[in-house]
């Protein structure tokens, strides 16, 4: 791999001490990481060197999948970072980083690849990328890339008003916008799979499958965050990228050996089949939910509205469930229903793909019959699982399901920023979050913004430690289905009565 300087702002702050120093740590234990390395921090606190890395290591010791606690490993990794004073809106500072930066290619004898990770907040982007242009940091004769965290802007102007001023001192192929679903080791096999699996390929589309459910839950609420998550909502903060790109990530199409190129194609024809919605057919397909006091997992837990720091005549939404049909060829009329909110009885992203009654189980009489399902299980743990009905061979004409799982065993997965940061430092851009697809993706949720903000699509209270408003169960059973594995809570796929194989692969 190229010898590249990881240029972080951002360096004091909550993501890198909690993802990125434990990414690069990792990278570095599998020898992923360029053999000429340096990492330069950068904030407005003062900070030596030897401070700055003391605090690395703490990161590590707190928040790495793998111990940290070889003393030579750590000193050798460690030994290549440093620190330099920043405010983002100070030019001389940028011309402070430049001397550093070219001292350290200097006496490493590295190649000028620079890679900028902005791990700030997002009012500081479009300066930041301005000053780096004007600096000089970013015209030296090796590559440059620049690395974007999220939001990507507050709707669709702002988001194009962002990319302009961006693309003023980048290429879209030098910007790498991180979605971190994209960078789930689940979500990055929904590719692989699709290519290289008969199976799936079989039954991939509208002439099999008769509903796919995208759910992502969470446990937590609002946590230290309602300064941002108050302006933002479980729309912006959730459906816009992570459950968009999930939606992408499954429904494209791809030839064997596809490239990043493919994927970016394939997934702005997905966005661009989409049905765009009215504001006025909002209300139709879109329930928005915000959760009340309530008890999870045994523990009584306050409604938004009395969480610190929200006002108490916030409307902001913390639930959103939605009904998307993609008009094209292989998925015309297959309902998508899509769900996210805060506060749920559990902690679960999956993905469920309903088949379609073949004509052996309509004619069977047998009424506990289950439907068959794919299951993707993305998070917090990871498999796929299959359910399909077959014959009971000692009751000739009775159906029960099998289940068939495979799962990842749990200890040695990468986790999605080790991805993604090895695929930046790497140039692939595949698992990133591309300009086309986030335009088109707030082109969609562009309507709901404008509806919630006119205040035509009802706010529906919650109880927190359920799955969410009854109006979102409405939404499927309107179509005759039902959320997969809501209600009873201990009909996980593994005890649903049934034979079950499982598979467990280290790969
Ligand atoms: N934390 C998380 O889990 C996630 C965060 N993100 C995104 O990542 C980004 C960073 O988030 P997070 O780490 O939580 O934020 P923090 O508030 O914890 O850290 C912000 C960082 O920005 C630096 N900073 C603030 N103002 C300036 C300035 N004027 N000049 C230079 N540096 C400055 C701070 O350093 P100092 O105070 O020393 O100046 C600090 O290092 C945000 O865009 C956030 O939305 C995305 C997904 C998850
Ligand atoms: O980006 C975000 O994601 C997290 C959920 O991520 P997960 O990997 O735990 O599923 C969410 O809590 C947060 O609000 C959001 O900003």
């Amino acid at each position: 791999m190229e010898a590249t300087t990881f240029v972080l702002f951002g360096a004091t702050g909550d993501l890198a001490k909690r993802k990125i120093y434990p990414a690069l740590y990792n990278l570095y234990v599998d020898q992923k990481l360029p053999q000429s390395f340096s990492v330069i921090g950068l904030g407005r606190r003062e900070l030596s060197d030897e401070t700055f890395q003391a605090n690395v290591e703490q990161s590590l010791r707190m928040f790495s999948r793998r111990e940290a606690k070889d003393p030579v490993v750590l000193k050798n990794f460690v030994r290549a970072f440093r620190y330099s004073v920043l405010d983002v809106g100070r030019k001389e500072d940028y011309l402070k980083l430049l001397k550093l930066i070219e001292q350290q290619e200097a006496e490493l004898r590295m190649e000028p690849n620079r890679l900028f990770y902005l791990s700030v907040g997002p009012e500081f982007f479009e300066t930041i990328a301005a000053n780096i242009q004007e600096s000089g940091l970013g015209s030296a004769n090796g590559w440059k890339r620049l690395v974007i965290e999220k939001p990507f802007g507050h709707d669709l102007q702002s988001a194009r008003d962002l990319n302009r001023n961006l693309s003023k001192a980048f290429t879209e192929e030098e910007i790498f916008r991180i979605d971190h679903y994209l960078g789930k080791p689940m979500v990055q096999k929904l590719e692989v799979l699709q290519q290289s699996h008969p199976v799936l390929q079989a039954l991939w589309g509208n002439h099999s499958m008769a509903n796919v459910q995208i759910t992502a839950n969470e446990i937590v609420g609002v946590e230290e965050r309602a300064g941002y998550y108050d302006h933002v909502g479980a729309l912006r903060d959730m459906f816009q990228n992570h459950m968009l790109q999930l939606l992408m990530m499954l429904t494209i199409q791809l030839p064997n050996n596809s490239t990043s190129e493919n994927v970016r194609f394939n997934k702005k024809q997905v966005m661009d089949s989409l049905e765009a919605l009215n504001k006025e057919d909002v209300r139709s397909h879109v329930v928005r939910g915000q959760y009340g006091a309530g008890t999870i997992q045994g523990k009584s837990v306050v409604g938004y509205t009395s969480e610190p720091n929200i006002a108490a005549n916030s409307q902001n939404d913390t639930f959103i469930a939605a009904k998307l049909q993609i008009a094209n060829d292989a998925w015309r009329d297959v309902p998508f229903y899509i769900r996210t909110g805060k506060r749920m009885k559990d902690k679960s992203t999956r993905i469920v793909i309903e088949f379609k009654e073949p004509f052996v189980q309509a004619q069977s009489n047998d009424e506990d019959l289950t439907p068959n399902l794919i299951v993707f299980e993305i998070n917090p743990n990871e498999g796929i699982s299959l359910q399909f009905n077959t014959r009971d061979p000692q009751q000739q004409r009775e159906f029960r399901p099998i289940h068939i799982d495979f799962h990842e065993r749990g200890d040695n997965v990468p986790e999605a920023y080790e991805n993604l940061i090895g695929d930046a430092l790497h140039g692939d851009s595949t698992f990133f979050a591309h300009w086309d697809e986030v335009e088109l993706s707030w082109q969609w949720v562009q309507p709901i913004l404008d509806a919630y903000e006119e205040n035509l699509v009802p706010l529906h209270r919650y109880e927190a430690g359920t799955y969410g408003p009854a109006e979102s169960d409405e939404l499927l059973a309107k179509d005759g289905f039902h959320w997969w594995f809501d209600d009873k809570p201990e009909q996980t796929i593994e005890s649903i009565k049934g034979e079950r194989y499982a598979y467990y692969t280290n790969r």
